[in-house]
């Protein structure tokens, strides 16, 4: 067996573990890296990179489709299914040097391609090495929750760990769970040319504003994705080709293959926590407010932290616990200023409270502004009119943004900035942005906020035919 000592242990290469090992080697840490499957995790292999790749596929054969309306004939879009995945592969090929063993070893850090389990406090054991760290940082993940439903354990299934190497192209995909996965792939399948059904238990993208989930919603059913809602799967059986799920309220849906995306479940079986006294959640790990676990030499961060589960809070996560470990800083994580979208056409965005949460925390004080992309130039020459904002302001501050439409992933960024540094409503009407560009829909979402207050009222009417009056 060998021995070796370090500053810091981080378990996990994915999205929160490499931003820790990077950020701590190149600041001069001595850093040992575990492993156990693929450098990058979830998010390069089967998360955000290859559901991305995907989406743009089935985004170049909806464009051809649809192409008249800008003077250009319309083509077949047809998909060859199986090119589609080369070019999956082929993205996170590119992507991949980014995380790779080479690149991190280059900072110093010590890679060692194995699970870790814990065997002490302050010890853990990866193959037959035992490394001994003053500071340990569980970043291990999840991976795709596969309930007990009779019968899904015998008949042939997906989940997102397998679906981007399938090669040969549903006929007709059942996908069960209409969370962010489960509509995702149902409109990149759709628009490459499965026929599509999701069946969601309780309420498709039900984590986000109900009145901009609509319009997503309506865009796949528009599009020919059916969606079963309040259809909880009870029984599964067949074969590929041939498959059939059966729901509690009776209704039996049938399809060529299926994908289960029903959620997550965190990576804690490997890890022996109980032998570093380290204790776990129903779902991940425990963790205070500066993501230390109930052992203190040991931190939680990015999905196994049991929070909210993206790339970009793994990320955060990293930059709150490389403050605690390199600088002794203490440093808490928050909430409130996490931004998400989900990359359906129309995309579908939020940061802060939804209209529902903003009323119950805040009463008659919240005051909703919308604004329609109908509204937008740009967006009418890109033929995008489809979605709205709607910025929920309490005392002239922002407290929540939910957005569909185009680019609605890259507009929320601006209300993250926003809401992150408690910014006011008029220092976004006061931003001059660039015409024409969709960005304009967030200047013109705060200009409503203020629009009644300047036009319609009466003061400032009669200020202002004072002002005149006097002006020579
Ligand atoms: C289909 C899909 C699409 C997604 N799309 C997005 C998106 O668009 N945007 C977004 O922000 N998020 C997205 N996510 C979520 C995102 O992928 C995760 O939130 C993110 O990967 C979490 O990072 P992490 O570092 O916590 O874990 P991971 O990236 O999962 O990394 C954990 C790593 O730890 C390793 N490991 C586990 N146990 C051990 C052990 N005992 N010893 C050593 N190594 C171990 C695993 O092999 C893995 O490599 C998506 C997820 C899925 C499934
Ligand atoms: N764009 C993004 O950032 C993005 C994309 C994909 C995934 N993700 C991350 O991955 C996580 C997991 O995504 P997900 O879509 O698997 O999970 P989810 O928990 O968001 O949605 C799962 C859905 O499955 C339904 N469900 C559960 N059991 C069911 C059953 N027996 N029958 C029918 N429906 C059932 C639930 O009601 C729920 O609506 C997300 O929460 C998100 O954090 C992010």
């Amino acid at each position: 067996m060998n021995r070796i000592k370090t500053d810091l242990l981080i378990i996990g290469a994915g999205s929160g573990g490499l931003s820790v090992a990077a950020g701590a080697a190149q600041m001069g840490a001595d850093v040992v890296l575990l492993e156990g499957h693929k450098m990058g995790g979830d998010c390069l292999n089967y998360g955000c990179v290859p559901s991305k790749a995907l989406i743009a596929t089935g985004k170049v054969a909806y464009g051809q489709r649809h192409s008249e309306q800008f003077g250009v004939a319309n083509g077949t879009g047809d998909v060859d299914y199986a090119a589609a995945k080369d070019h999956v592969a082929d993205v996170i090929a590119q992507i991949a040097p980014v995380d790779s063993q080479e690149r991190f070893e280059g900072f110093g850090v010590n890679v060692i391609r194995e699970f870790g389990r814990f065997i002490s406090k302050d010890e853990v054991q990866a193959g037959d090495t035992i490394i001994k760290a003053r500071r340990i940082v569980i970043a291990t993940g999840s991976s795709p929750l596969v309930p007990p439903i009779p019968g899904l354990d015998k008949t042939p299934h997906e989940t997102n760990e397998t679906l981007f190497e399938l090669r040969e192209k549903p006929d007709h995909l059942l996908i069960i769970g209409g969370g962010p996965i489960g509509m995702e792939m149902a409109q990149a399948h759709i628009r490459m040319g499965c026929q599509v059904t999701v069946i969601e238990g309780s309420k498709a993208l039900a984590k986000d504003d109900p009145e901009t989930a609509a319009i997503v919603l309506q865009s796949l059913k528009d599009e020919g994705v059916e969606i079963a809602e309040g259809a909880e799967a009870a029984e599964i059986n067949g074969d590929v080709g041939a498959i059939k799920v059966k729901t509690k309220d009776g209704r039996l849906f049938k399809g060529s293959h299926l994908l289960v995306a029903v959620g997550r479940k965190t990576n804690t079986d490997k890890l022996d926590l109980e032998k570093a006294g380290i204790e776990p959640t129903k779902n991940g790990i425990k963790v205070d407010a500066s993501l230390r676990t109930t052992n203190r030499k040991v931190y939680a961060i990015g999905d196994v932290a049991g929070g909210m589960q993206f790339t970009h809070v793994a990320g955060y996560h990293a930059g709150v616990v490389i403050r605690s470990l390199m600088f002794a800083i203490p440093s808490k994580a928050k909430a409130a200023h996490i931004p998400w979208a989900t990359y359906t056409d129309p995309e579908l965005s939020q940061v802060g409270l939804t209209e529902a949460q903003a009323k119950d925390e805040h009463g008659d004080r919240v005051e909703v502004v919308r604004f329609h992309y109908n509204h937008n130039d740009r967006a009418i020459a890109e033929r995008k009119t489809k979605g709205l904002i709607k910025v929920m302001v309490v005392k002239g501050r922002p407290v929540g943004v939910s957005i569909v439409g185009y680019q609605a992933g890259e507009l929320i960024n601006l209300w993250a900035l926003a809401l992150a540094n408690n910014m006011k409503m008029s220092q976004i009407a006061g931003m001059v942005a660039p015409y024409p560009t969709i960005g304009e829909v967030n200047k013109r979402a705060a200009g409503a906020y203020f629009s009644p207050r300047l036009f319609e009222s009466d003061l400032v009417k009669t200020v202002v035919r004072l002002v005149q009056r006097f002006i020579p």
